[in-house]
């Protein structure tokens, strides 16, 4: 049996379509005790997204980004974010994108890149998946600053960070992007011993 069999969508209405989608979803879930229950949902459509952290095992960094993020401000988070580089999908593969994204926000061209695993990161309210890889990197491999697009508002700071000094800044705070605490741990586990 299919979740798809518990669910009866009732009514769909676009509360917002602007730079993405905001619906407000009216639908019946049949409960685990077989009762029918309505129930309403707002769903925020952005697509889905990929992310990468590009590690270096010789000389122990990692290729981080700092940047201004709206929403995080407005939730009361006065600084820069300091992420790994990511971008939305587009209607490309996740591995395509996350390859051109690289190299528009960081500058390093990718060499191999490795999916390590996938995640929805707020499935109560938002319908992304974000696609994660890891990749190797050496210092020639920067064929340009990076920065990402201007004209689309970015304005990005490429960080080069030795992995332990990146671990400490998850454990202090100073790192507080959910995808790029879980590649730091995950880098922490299987990429540097
Ligand atoms: N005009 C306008 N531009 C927007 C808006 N929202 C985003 N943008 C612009 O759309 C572009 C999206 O850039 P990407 O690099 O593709 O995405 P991202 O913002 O870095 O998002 C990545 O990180 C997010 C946070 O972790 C992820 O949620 C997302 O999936 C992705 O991985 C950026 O230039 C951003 O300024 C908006 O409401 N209005
Ligand atoms: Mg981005």
């Amino acid at each position: 049996m299919s979740i798809a069999d518990r669910v009866r969508v009732k009514d769909v209405k676009v509360l917002s379509d602007d730079w993405y989608l905001l619906k407000k979803t009216v639908f019946e879930y049949r409960r685990n005790d077989g009762e029918w229950q309505v129930q309403s949902r707002e769903t925020y459509d952005r697509g889905n997204g990929a992310t990468i952290l590009l590690y270096d095992p010789t000389r122990r960094t990692v290729v981080l980004v700092k940047q201004f993020r709206y929403p995080a401000f407005v939730s009361g988070y006065d600084d820069f974010l300091i992420e790994t580089p990511a971008g939305l999908l587009d209607n490309a593969s996740p591995e395509e994108r996350i390859r051109a994204e690289t190299e528009e926000e960081t500058g390093f061209r990718v060499r191999d890149v490795r999916r390590v695993f996938e995640a929805f990161m707020s499935p109560g309210a938002v319908t992304e998946r974000i696609y994660f890889f890891v990749g190797r990197y050496e210092p020639s491999d920067r064929i340009s600053d990076g920065g990402g697009h201007e004209g689309e508002g970015e304005d990005i700071e490429v960080l080069e960070v030795g992995i332990d000094e990146a671990l400490a800044m998850v454990a202090d705070g100073r790192i507080c992007d959910a995808k790029t605490i879980m590649l730091l741990q995950y880098a922490a586990l299987h990429l540097f011993r």
